[in-house]
């Protein structure tokens, strides 16, 4: 058996075709969608990411405006600008891109950015109106992860879904995510005993690890949907997720591939999320 692919790539471009458009219509009213990112330090891995992010809003007609800072900004700096931000009228989507140096408590960082601007949803608010249903930004790789299941018309009723993983900006939302799709679901991370146990009971299963190729096709049911939430280098330093992709191709029935899966996916809910929360800006 060969697994199908879910192109991520692919499925960006249809939905930022649609950002693009409800973008344009926005800005013809006089309100152009409009995210802040802010980076702190040279970490280059973040510098990458940010570049494809800027790249990606101006692609989808939504206006950015990228904050570089010193990694020795201090973090009552970082909050002035924060607080800024939060009440610039044409600024409708924050980011501070994670991880930031050592010296600023990015928990606090995060809480300071207002509810109705938190485009990444790391906010507490942001987490509890997806724990409890409430109108709120979901966190944007397990929610591309979501759009990805709907994309093949994949129904979670039902299913056990396994996800690896209990960060609080992928494994835990995601769990949530489909639990409020009707899965049942069973959350791994690394004090599990079997984790093949578990994983091979799984309908579903979301790699959330960090772990080049950890999941292996012994540990796939056959028929099994797999999405690679990993971004790691492998041995010659390719780009390469947390599924053992060339071994569990032939097991899964659909998988996502790393490059050009959920990474891409990522950025496209970012946009959907700031081309939102300008919407709900004009009411
Ligand atoms: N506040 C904050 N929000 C984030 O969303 C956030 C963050 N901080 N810090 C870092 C991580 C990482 N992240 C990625 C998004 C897209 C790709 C992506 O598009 N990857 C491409 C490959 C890119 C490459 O070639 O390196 C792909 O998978 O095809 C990767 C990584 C967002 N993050």
């Amino acid at each position: 058996m060969t697994a199908q692919l879910i192109d991520g790539i692919a499925l960006s471009k249809q939905l930022r075709s649609e950002v693009a458009q409800r973008a344009a219509a926005l800005t013809a009213r006089g309100r152009q969608p409009g995210l802040a990112v802010v980076l702190v330090g040279d970490n280059p891995a973040s510098q990458v990411y940010v570049r494809n992010k800027v790249k990606a809003c101006e692609e989808s007609g939504i206006r950015s405006v990228m904050e570089k800072y010193d990694a020795t900004l201090s973090e009552a700096d970082l909050l002035a600008r924060i607080t800024a931000l939060n009440t610039d009228p044409t600024i409708h989507g924050i980011l501070v891109q994670l991880p930031l140096p050592a010296h600023i408590d990015a928990q606090k960082v995060i809480e300071a950015i207002s509810p109705d601007k938190d485009v990444d949803g790391f906010h507490v608010a942001s987490a509890g109106a997806l724990m409890t249903g409430l109108p709120g930004f979901w966190p944007c790789t397990p929610h591309g992860c979501i759009k990805m299941l709907e994309h093949i018309d994949y129904d979670l009723k039902g299913k056990h879904a396994v996800v690896i993983g209990r960060s609080n900006i992928v494994g835990k939302p995601m769990a949530l995510m489909l639990l409020g799709k009707n899965a049942t679901v069973t959350v791994c991370h690394s004090a599990t005993k079997d984790l093949k146990a578990q994983t091979l009971q799984a309908d579903v299963i979301v790699a959330a690890v960090g772990k080049a190729k950890m999941l292996t096709a012994d540990m796939v049911k056959p028929g099994a949907v797999v999405i690679d939430v990993g971004m790691n280098r492998d041995e010659q330093g390719k780009l390469c997720g947390d599924v053992d992709f060339e071994r569990v191709k032939d097991v899964a029935s659909w998988i996502t591939p790393v490059p050009g899966g959920v990474g891409p996916m990522t950025i496209t809910m970012l946009l959907v999320n700031t081309l939102e929360a300008a919407q709900r800006a004009v009411g």
